[in-house]
């Protein structure tokens, strides 16, 4: 693969909680345009490289790149301002806010979050803050959820609330999303919801890496998938070569 072709590259990356090792030597690259899945059974590892990866958490060892970029040890604010976004497996608390206000906290880059810039340029905080609403309101559409803008954040379904999660961050436009467990509790209909959503995400240029644990969700979307199995690649091939490999069978099994 190219240099180019590369959106993340997670090399060699190490981490221990006391004597446990969580991410073992943990190498792969996610190539710009794909949908890459990244499964394993209970405990591999999955959750503690995406936050590896996003800058939650610092790891013992090893480097990841974002575009060429190593952004090791860097916070999840610089990480997100080179591209990278990720969702959360529990969406956050956002009581007391509506919808539409809900995806209004955190857009990257809002310039209305410097206080300075309030006194030394109030009309760019106008501006940015009239942009954002607009940007709000059109993904809303495009989701298909500007019927929930002005519902309490906290009175939707859990399946309305990763959906809502799902369009908050493309208000970021990242380059690539990693979505974590995207499906988990989410009803038939509003999987298939989601499932379309981040289909087309990626048709118009967002690359996503994702965790889940619905293997009928993630082998009809992700292509190539990868195997994380105590806390390493196990292997990593097109979703019919991942379902009968006999290694990734034992893991599961195991
Ligand atoms: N903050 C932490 N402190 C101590 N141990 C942790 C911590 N986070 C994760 N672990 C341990 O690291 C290992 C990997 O956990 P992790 O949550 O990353 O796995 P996972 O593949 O995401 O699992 P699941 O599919 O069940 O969500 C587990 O043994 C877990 O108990």
């Amino acid at each position: 693969m190219s240099k180019d072709d590369v959106v993340l590259r997670v090399d060699n990356l190490v981490k221990t909680f006391g004597a446990l090792v969580a991410t073992d030597h943990a190498t792969f690259e996610v190539e710009r345009g794909t949908i890459t899945g990244l499964i394993g059974p209970n405990g591999a590892g999955k959750s503690t490289l995406f936050n590896l990866i996003s800058g939650f958490y610092e790891a013992d060892s090893g480097s990841v790149s974002v575009n060429g970029t190593d952004v090791t040890g860097q916070e999840p604010y610089e990480i997100a301002d080179h591209g990278l976004i990720r969702t959360f497996q529990t969406p956050r608390k956002v009581e007391g806010m509506t919808v539409r206000e809900a995806m209004l906290v955190g857009p990257r880059n809002q310039p209305g979050e410097s206080f300075l810039k309030l006194f030394t340029a109030p009309g760019e905080v106008g501006e940015a803050e009239s942009k954002n609403m607009d940007d709000v309101n059109r993904i809303l559409e495009e989701f298909e959820i500007d019927h929930l803008a002005t519902q309490p954040a906290t009175k939707i379904s859990g399946g309305q609330m990763k959906l809502v999660e799902l369009a908050r961050a493309m208000l970021s436009e990242p380059e690539i999303l990693l979505l974590d467990e995207p499906a988990a509790g989410v009803n038939p209909t509003l999987r298939n919801k989601l499932a379309e959503q981040i289909r087309r995400l990626n048709e118009q240029g967002t690359t996503m890496l994702l965790i889940e644990h619905d293997m009928e969700f993630v082998m009809s979307l992700a292509d190539p998938v990868i195997v994380l199995d105590q806390g390493s690649v196990l292997m990593e091939g097109r979703p019919d070569e991942v379902q009968s490999d006999t290694r990734v069978i034992d893991a599961y099994l195991g």
